[in-house]
């Protein structure tokens, strides 16, 4: 039996490329209607890109039916220009500033390089030698945006990132290919290794990095919701239902490490007046200036909730009632001292803040809050502004 030659035409992996990037561009289009609004300048710059390039691809493989400014120069203008749109995408996609300075200066330097060595000076080594080295700068500034970008969880990452990686290598490698044995590809559609991997790699990159590219954005609006369930909307403090939940875990930690924890529950005096008098717009305001002076006094390891209306805890790890009250006092003089700003408007707001420390005989959460809870309203019947411990702590109220 003769050996059976194995052959590849690129010609028609080209346009098959071309026709799977164009099919997960339309699937992308589609998907991105069902995606929240934030992510849809990225996925429009993306959708754009996975047009542009199969249209490079196509004109690229048309190189015997159309004029060689359009195969050669149009062709690799849109290769360039989708990688260019990618980054665009990326950029956006992580709320970076997008350097279009930068990105589109190297379509045109892709656009000059091919028109010089295509039309202008006739080399075809050097065209592909040139093209690698400014497609493998955009496709590695592609992988970089990906792998500095913010809150990305590492395994989503690497699906998108390491597709663009694997293309700059390759393409670096053409260019190192190429400039060692400028002989080895006489005509561009010529079946050698350095030419198979780089138009297999331009055809499989969209598919696997607009995979990647959804699985980024499904980690991020996950991300989005599971945080939004854990804080307050307003405030950008964790709400009840979390800091509950981290309350219960703290008290396991220090029962574990027989460490003191402490709790302060923060009330602002007469909110009800600002509402009133300035509306409820000032109102919010003031409840987000509030937590940034709160925010001010306490340390990286205590953390701030929103228990409802203008009602806040501090949870304090590590802190004994001394502490705790010392850090409730300077918090309440924060306020007593400086008015808040609300919107070039000075107010004066007071708190009444009720401390509370772990004791041997509290088994839930709620047991401690309820304590500190009972302090603060005793610290509002004593006259407000006033801070007021627990009397089950076991040592006495700043005020007393
Ligand atoms: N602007 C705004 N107001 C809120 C919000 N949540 C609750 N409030 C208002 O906060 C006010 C709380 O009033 P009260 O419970 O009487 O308390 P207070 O006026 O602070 O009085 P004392 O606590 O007794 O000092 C109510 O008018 C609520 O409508 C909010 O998210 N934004």
């Amino acid at each position: 039996m003769p050996p059976v030659e194995w052959s590849f035409d690129i010609r028609s992996g080209l346009l098959v490329g071309a026709l799977l990037t164009l099919l997960i561009g339309v699937v992308l289009a589609v998907v991105a209607r069902a995606m929240p609004a934030a992510f849809r300048p990225a996925m429009n710059w993306w959708v754009a890109a996975t047009l542009l390039q199969p249209a490079g691809f196509v004109l690229l493989s048309q190189r015997d039916h159309l004029p060689a400014w359009v195969t050669i120069v149009v062709a690799n203008a849109c290769i360039a220009g989708a990688f260019a749109a990618y980054a665009v995408a990326l950029r956006r996609f992580h709320r970076l500033t997008v350097p279009h300075g930068l990105l589109w200066g190297m379509v045109a330097l892709a656009v000059a390089v091919s028109a010089w060595f295509g039309l202008v000076q006739y080399d075809l080594t050097k065209r592909l030698i040139a093209i690698s080295i400014v497609l493998a700068w955009m496709l590695g500034y592609c992988a970089w945006t990906i792998y500095r970008g913010p809150d990305v969880r590492g395994l989503v990452r690497h699906v998108a990132g390491s597709a663009f990686l694997l293309a700059a290598i390759i393409m670096v490698y053409r260019a190192i290919a190429l400039t060692w044995d400028p002989g080895q590809v006489i005509a561009v559609f010529q079946l050698t290794h350095v030419q198979l991997l780089t138009y297999a790699v331009g055809s499989i990159l969209p598919v696997v990095a607009t995979v990647g590219f959804l699985l980024l954005c499904t980690d991020r609006s996950q991300r989005d919701l599971e945080r939004a369930a854990r804080m307050d909307y307003l405030t950008d403090v964790y709400n009840r239902r979390a800091i509950e939940e981290l309350g219960t875990r703290a008290i396991a930690g220090a029962r574990r490490h027989g460490m003191p924890l402490a709790l302060q529950v923060v009330d602002i005096d007469h909110f009800k007046r600002i509402n009133d008098e300035l509306g409820h717009a000032a109102g919010d305001l003031a409840l987000v200036r509030a937590v940034e002076r709160i925010r001010e006094c306490l340390r990286a390891e205590d953390l701030l909730g929103r228990l409802g209306g203008e009602e806040f805890i501090v949870l304090m790890p590590n802190t004994d009632g001394a502490s705790a009250a010392a850090a409730a006092e300077r918090i309440r003089v924060a306020f007593s001292e400086r008015p808040l700003d609300l919107r070039g408007q000075p107010r004066r707001v007071t708190l009444s803040i009720g401390v509370a420390v772990l004791a041997p005989a509290d088994r839930l959460f709620s047991q401690l809050l309820q304590r500190g809870d009972r302090a603060m309203y005793a610290a509002k019947h004593a006259g407000r502004d006033l801070v007021m411990a627990d009397a089950m702590s076991g040592w006495e109220s700043p005020a007393d």
